[in-house]
């Protein structure tokens, strides 16, 4: 997978360097760039921003250096899709995150301010797919966190990068699995912590019980924290009679 990041704060990047992800980079497996918005900024002072047309707080992204940042990072032809961080996009789901894994090459926007000038989205819409996409119902100062999310999200799903592919595959949400349950508790040694035992189904090598055990956890977890996603869930008898109790 190709990535490209363009950021006025290239060295909020430097996580990419590290841990699973790193590794992927250094392997091959994921192709990524990090580029200063201000390198297309060619005033003296390499501005970025503007005040916005019709009043209000705050600066604008201004199009001129989007547009010539991405005419250079995405050539003509290309197939690539951007993808823009901002509160007000669509969620951003494992199931996105899925799709994205699948995608050839991705390039993500991070705006600042009060955001891009909206012809920066029209522009790129002309001749590559866009996606503006919401991390949560929160708001950050700028589209760099929500893009790092965004990476180790998808990147993670990619073949080779977590080491032990089943484990993605085991994630809550991961599509085909359990659904949408949120997972339960994990364990591992010491087999007694502070007073605190391991449950001793996860040492009795009882596979089957051992499942069971664990989809009763998530489906006790799930009712008590994220209701409204037991009926994402298909439901056995023994699920029924676990969210009876
Ligand atoms: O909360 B967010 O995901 C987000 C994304 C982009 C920008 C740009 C300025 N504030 C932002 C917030």
């Amino acid at each position: 997978m190709k990535l490209d990041i363009v950021t006025i704060f290239p060295d909020y990047f430097a996580p990419l360097d590290v841990s699973l992800l790193g590794k992927a980079r250094q392997r091959g497996d994921v192709d990524a760039h990090v580029h200063d918005l201000r390198g297309w900024a060619h005033d003296r002072h390499r501005t970025v921003d503007d005040t916005p047309y019709g009043g209000g707080p705050g600066m604008v992204m201004k199009p001129e250096p989007w547009g010539e940042a991405l005419d250079a990072i995405v050539p003509p032809g290309s197939s690539a899709r951007l993808v823009v961080p901002t509160p007000s996009g669509r969620p951003f789901t494992q199931e996105l995150a899925g799709a994205y894994a699948a995608e050839p090459w991705l390039v993500f926007a991070c705006g600042r301010y009060e955001g891009i000038d909206a012809r920066v989205i029209e522009d790129a819409r002309s001749r590559m797919p866009v996606d503006e996409v919401s991390i949560g119902d929160y708001v950050l100062a700028g589209g760099e966190s929500a893009v790092l999310v965004m990476v180790e999200a998808v990147t993670r799903l990619l073949p080779g990068v977590l080491g032990n592919a089943g484990s993605a595959a085991d994630d809550s949400f991961a599509p085909g699995r359990m659904e949408a349950l949120l997972e339960g508790p994990v364990y591992t040694k010491p087999p007694d912590w502070r007073g605190r035992p391991v449950p001793p189904v996860l040492m009795s090598g009882n596979h089957g019980a051992i499942a069971r055990w664990r989809r009763d956890e998530a489906l006790r977890r799930t009712a008590a924290i994220r209701p409204e996603l037991i009926a994402r869930n298909a439901l056995d008898d023994a699920d029924r009679r676990t969210l009876s109790e």
